[in-house]
């Protein structure tokens, strides 16, 4: 953990998401002595009718691209050179979409503080021939020898800007380090629970984008709530597996904090992942089309997650047990017609006799052999 008195805080991206959370880490190192007040906040530059997003965002405080209509703090400073941004950083946040991240920490190796911490706030994983599927916070913590703590809940960032009240979830494994992290982030309308089962906090973030994709082709086929009812259902059942299969510690608790159910319900009714795929099914446009014309430069994270999930299950031979993710998978390539996912859910293992309890009853089996 940091020994500083008051921590250096630099937040790794300034897209819709980070822009929202920079709005709160802003506030509270303004009026916490335990960080230092300035917040840095790197920002990937891109010229906004001629000029510099990071001139705009320290001239109006507002990043007009990703979360227009929001006022910065004063004290978030934006800056464009990733290095200069982090080097006196002793907490690192961040909050790239993950197909950055890989390249960012070859960036950043060997250049930060060995003593910082970070906070990934990113939904989603990465995959490498070699290694297979990996969570960010793991690549991070191995690209650059810095402990990682997770940041994920039902968080739309738009709803989290306007101070509406909402709940996050950190997994962090040192409680000191949880507690500074805690402080860092929470505010009136933005409350937090401090876990230790980080893994299941990080992979809940990074699947259920994959089921709101699902609960998007529900609504593009024009089902309706009960059908969205099931997607959530069956998406959560195949998380919970996919942590007790993969993440032997995982306690399925934690899908009742903040970041599993609550966020899978908002992502599914909600997020950008829902409203891309009904244009997917709608329309006859491809994933990046809809994207650039949706998402004014966001980016998707569950298609992306689907094509990383599936590519492991494959290789691991057990897609029958995930019949939604494959579904998902399979859809965005255009290799089954969307109506096809009804039938993939119909024949779900969740709906043979016994399920759960084989499912819970393996799980508490293994807790007390251990
Ligand atoms: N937006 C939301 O409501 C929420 C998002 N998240 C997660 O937070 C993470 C970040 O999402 P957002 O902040 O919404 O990002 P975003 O979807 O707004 O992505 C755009 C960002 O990517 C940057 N970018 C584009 N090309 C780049 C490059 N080559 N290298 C580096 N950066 C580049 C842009 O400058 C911009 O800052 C994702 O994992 C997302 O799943 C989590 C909770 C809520
Ligand atoms: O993670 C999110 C809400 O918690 C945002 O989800 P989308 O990326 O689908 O908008």
């Amino acid at each position: 953990m940091t020994t500083n008195k008051s921590s250096k805080v630099t937040i790794v991206g300034s897209g819709n998401w980070g822009s929202a959370i920079a709005k709160i880490v802003g506030r509270n190192t303004k009026k916490l002595s335990e960080f230092d007040p300035t917040v840095t906040m790197y920002v990937y530059e891109e010229m906004i009718d001629g000029r510099k997003l990071t001139e705009i965002i320290n001239e109006q405080h507002e990043n007009v691209k990703y979360l227009p209509g929001i006022k910065l703090p004063d004290n978030v400073v934006a800056e464009p050179d990733l290095i200069k941004a982090c080097e006196a950083a002793d907490i690192l946040v961040f909050v790239l979409p993950h197909q950055f991240i890989p390249k960012i920490c070859c960036m950043l190796k060997g250049k930060i503080k060995s003593n910082a911490i970070g906070l990934s706030l990113i939904k989603g994983f990465v995959t490498s021939e070699e290694k297979g599927i990996q969570l960010v916070s793991h690549l991070i913590h191995n690209l650059l020898g810095i402990e990682v703590a997770v940041l994920m809940g039902a968080n739309i960032a738009n709803e989290v800007a306007k101070e509406e009240f909402c709940e996050t979830t950190i997994g962090c494994k040192d409680s000191t380090n949880g507690l500074l992290l805690k402080k860092l982030v929470q505010s009136e309308n933005f409350r937090v629970v401090v876990v230790d089962d980080c893994d299941t906090v990080e992979v809940c973030g990074g699947l259920k984008n994959i089921v709101a994709c699902a609960a998007g082709f529900a609504d593009g086929l024009g089902l309706g709530d009960n059908t969205k009812a099931a997607i959530i259902r069956l998406g959560m059942m195949e998380m919970i597996n996919f942590v007790n299969m993969f993440y032997k510690n995982g306690n399925v608790k934690t899908f009742f904090e903040s970041c599993g159910l609550a966020d899978l319900i908002t992502t599914c009714y909600g997020g950008r992942n829902r409203r891309c795929s009904e244009i997917f099914v709608k329309s006859n446009k491809s994933l990046d089309e809809i994207e650039r014309e949706i998402l004014n430069g966001q980016k998707l994270q569950g298609p992306l997650a689907a094509e990383e999930v599936v590519f492991m299950l494959e290789q691991k031979g057990v897609t029958q047990s995930f019949p939604l993710f494959c579904a998902v998978q399979k859809i965005f390539k255009r290799i089954i017609p969307p109506p096809m996912l009804i039938e993939m859910l119909r024949e779900h293992p969740v709906h043979q006799q016994g399920y759960l309890e084989l499912l819970f009853e393996r799980k508490e089996k293994e807790a007390e052999q251990r």
